[in-house]
């Protein structure tokens, strides 16, 4: 799903490089875990796989596309093939939870009739029916969380990235989140998450990739937070 062979990025102003000639492979089906101090590197793999980035050095191939050589007028169709989800939500805030939903599924010119049975299945799934009229502010920080979750798996992508996704949560609420991540991987979508919640990555008990300052220092499979424990 994700390869990426010796890659470097370095940035206009960057003094060392945020990657630094890192390569791996992650299969389609997998839930990984990605962790590294503040700076490490994490938002610009995830970046790298977006393609809002382009690597300086290597190659990175994602769904079969080598977005190294990958035209920009392909780059929407290569992020159809993704969900992503962030740590402060980033919902529409005069929206309705269905609306919101809804959005993702009309950008990309799907009928009506499938946007009104598709976002009532996938609120479902994610434990939010009953709560489509209400708008963001009228929700907890984890039903929120779920909204975007909803939004960024409505289409089914087969690679789910999040950034974070836990950051804003308590413990409670962050263990079902991880619990709705954890089910959406089991339809067979790749899940790839960011993340310093050393709490999450240690009950989770995922594969664990570790960079520090841009360089790929773990990989694990069953892994914890910290190599040292
Ligand atoms: N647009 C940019 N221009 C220049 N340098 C950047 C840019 N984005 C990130 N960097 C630098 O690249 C390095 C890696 O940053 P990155 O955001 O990937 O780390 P991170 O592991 O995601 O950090 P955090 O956990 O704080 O989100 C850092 O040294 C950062 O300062």
């Amino acid at each position: 799903m994700i390869r990426l062979d010796n890659v470097t990025k370095v940035y206009a102003r960057g003094a060392r490089p945020a990657l630094n000639d890192v390569s791996l492979e992650i299969e389609r089906g997998e839930f990984v875990f990605l962790v590294g101090a503040s700076g490490s590197g994490k938002s610009t793999f995830l970046r790298l796989v977006t393609r809002e980035e382009k690597a300086t050095a290597g190659r990175v191939l994602v769904a079969g596309n080598d977005l190294t050589s990958l035209s920009n007028w392909r780059v929407p169709q290569l992020r159809r093939q993704m969900g992503a989800v962030f740590q402060d939500f980033r919902l529409l805030p005069n929206k309705t939870v269905f609306e919101n939903v809804a959005f993702a599924l009309q950008v990309i010119g799907k009928p009506k009739h499938h946007i009104m049975t598709t976002v009532p299945e996938v609120l479902d799934m994610v434990g939010l029916a009953g709560k489509e009229k209400r708008r963001p502010h009228e929700l907890s920080g984890g039903e929120q969380q779920r909204v975007a979750i909803a939004r960024a798996f409505v289409n089914r992508p087969p690679l789910l990235l999040c950034d974070e996704p836990t950051g804003n949560l308590d413990p409670t609420t962050s263990l079902g989140i991880m619990r709705l991540l954890d089910r959406i991987n089991r339809t067979g979508t790749t899940v790839v998450m960011a993340t310093h919640d050393d709490e999450i990555v240690d009950q989770m008990r995922k594969r664990v990739i570790e960079l520090s300052t841009g360089e790929l220092v773990r990989d694990q499979t069953r892994g914890v937070y910290g190599s040292s424990r």
